[in-house]
C-alpha cells in the first residue's frame, strides 16, 4: 500500500514544496522543522490504522470511556537524514520505543556505492508495529537493507514507512521485498540520476539538514 499525503490538498504540500525549493531549503532549522511536521502528519495518519481498545478513565466528575492505543509501535529511523522526521513522528507517539539504525552510502572510487549497515539500537520487535522514518526513498536499497535486518531481529507484526520524496523505482523494489509494508509520503517522483538521486527531489536531504559531510 502506497500513500501520497499531498494528494489530500493540506498544508503538507506547502512544506514539501519549501524542502524541495533552493531559494528555502537552505534554511536548515526550517528544513528540519518542515522534515518534522511531515512525521507529525504522518503519525496521526498511522494512528488512523493502529488498534484501539475502549479504557475507563475517572475524571474529577465521573468515568468517560476512551479508546486508547493498545500497544505502543517501535518507531525506527536511518541516521542521519531520519532524525527530523522520527522527532516528528516521536512528538505524537509520544511513548513508543526507538530502534536507530546507521545505513548509509558508502561510496566506492567509481562512484558505484553500496549501503553499509554499521550500527543498530533496537528494542525487541515480536509482534509490534514497526515505523521506520527516512525522508528520502531513493533506489530503496538502504530501506531494504534496514527491514530485512529488523525481520531478522524480531518477527514485527507491520511494517509501515513514512517518507518525504519517494521515488517510483524505490517504492517498488521495497514492495517486492515486503509487499505488505505501508509507505506513507510526501510526495512520488518518477526520475533517479546515474548516481541515485531523486529528481526533482530535493537534492541531499541529509546535508541540508545538518551540513556537508566528507565523502567516507
Ligand atoms: O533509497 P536509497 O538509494 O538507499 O537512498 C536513500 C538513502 O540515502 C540517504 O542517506 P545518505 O546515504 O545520504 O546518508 P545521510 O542520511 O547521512 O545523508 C537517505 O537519507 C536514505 O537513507
Ligand atoms: O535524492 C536523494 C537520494 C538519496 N538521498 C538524498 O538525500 N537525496
Ligand atoms: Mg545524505
Amino acid at each position: 500500500m502506497v500513500v501520497n499525503l499531498s494528494k489530500q490538498y493540506s498544508l503538507l504540500s506547502d512544506w514539501v514544496s519549501e524542502l524541495r525549493n533552493v531559494d528555502i531549503q537552505n534554511d536548515r532549522m526550517r528544513f528540519r522543522r518542515n522534515l518534522e511536521r511531515i512525521g507529525e502528519v504522518a503519525a496521526i495518519e498511522i494512528s488512523k490504522t493502529l488498534a484501539y481498545t475502549p479504557t475507563d478513565i475517572q475524571t474529577p466528575l465521573g468515568i468517560s470511556v476512551c479508546n486508547l492505543l493498545s500497544k505502543q509501535p517501535v518507531l525506527a529511523t536511518i541516521l542521519r537524514a531520519g532524525l527530523p522526521l522520527h522527532q516528528g513522528l516521536l512528538n505524537y507517539f509520544d511513548r513508543a520505543d526507538n530502534a536507530f539504525i546507521s545505513a548509509y552510502r558508502k561510496h566506492n572510487k567509481d562512484g558505484s556505492f553500496e549501503i553499509s549497515l554499521e550500527y543498530v539500537s533496537c528494542p525487541e520487535l515480536e509482534d509490534r508495529t514497526v515505523i521506520i522514518s527516512d525522508p528520502m526513498l531513493a533506489t530503496g536499497a538502504s530501506l531494504v537493507k534496514t527491514i530485512q535486518y529488523l525481520r531478522d531481529e524480531g518477527h514485527p507484526s507491520e511494517i509501515h514507512v513514512v517518507c518525504a520524496i519517494a521515488c517510483t523505482v524505490g517504492i517498488e523494489y521495497v514492495l517486492r521485498s515486503e509487499p505488505k509494508a505501508k509507505i506513507w509520503c510526501g510526495a512520488i517522483d518518477d526520475e533517479l540520476t546515474a548516481k541515485g538521486y531523486i529528481v526533482p527531489g530535493l537534492g541531499d536531504a541529509g546535508d541540508l539538514a545538518f551540513g556537508n559531510k566528507v565523502q567516507m
